[in-house]
């Protein structure tokens, strides 16, 4: 059975300053370092083979740490790369015009092609997230994977895994560094595929961990 695990990068300086990322970027905090240092050691234990990560500089030093922890390299895969966030990327939250602020809502309430103006659906993020998955499947036989990814990529991931509509991701909370896992499965009696064994996981944190709301 294909075990997957799913770590959000570290803590970043935008994180902390409640500024919208996206597909923009901004470098680990020194918590988020620590945070990297921690999850590694957590990977290593498991016996993680490959580190596959989003292309974006905090999603690539957090694998980076990961990475060397567990004695392998990093390969880099843009379609695991966050949220393209358009307009609003680079914004603090508490900034938006309540025009920005209803074109931010088409994300959270399901509308059909929702998006930022310049940015991404919700559905074309699951799209792609789902294909970086699947691409495991390539990998030797016995792998165990690790991708880094981002907050709303990672919820949009795991939530459509669920079943459930790409939007729901804001009800899932992924704070920096937590460590999820999905299993793919082939038992008659559960869900055929994809399962969800693990989200949000943080109990290798020493400290607490930023959510999306920085709390
Ligand atoms: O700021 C953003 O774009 C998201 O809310 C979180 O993105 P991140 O997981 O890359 O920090």
């Amino acid at each position: 059975m294909l075990q997957v695990y799913l770590v959000r990068h570290g803590e970043t300086v935008w994180n902390a300053a409640r500024r919208i990322q996206g597909q923009s970027d901004s470098a680990l905090t020194e918590k988020g370092e620590y945070q990297a240092r921690q999850v590694g050691e957590r990977a290593r234990s498991l016996g993680i083979t490959h580190v596959i990560s989003s292309d974006l500089g905090r999603t690539r030093r957090t694998a980076e740490i990961i990475a060397d922890a567990c004695g392998c390299g990093v390969t880099l895969d843009a379609r695991l790369r966050e949220l393209n966030m358009g307009v609003l990327e680079q914004r603090p939250i508490d900034s938006l015009s309540e025009q920005e602020e209803a074109w931010r809502r088409t994300l959270l309430d399901g509308t059909v092609d929702g998006r930022i103006p310049a940015g991404e659906s919700l559905a074309e993020l699951a799209a792609r997230m789902r294909q970086a998955l699947n691409a495991c499947f390539d990998l030797p036989a016995g792998s165990r994977p690790l991708l880094v990814s981002h907050g709303i990529a990672l919820g949009v991931l795991i939530g459509t895994l669920l079943g459930l509509p790409a939007h729901a991701e804001r009800r899932l909370r992924l704070r920096n560094c937590s460590l999820s896992r999905v299993d793919h499965q082939q038992s008659a009696w559960l869900a055929q595929g994809w399962v969800v064994e693990t989200a949000g996981d943080v109990s290798h944190l020493d400290l607490p961990a930023l959510d999306e709301l920085q709390r």
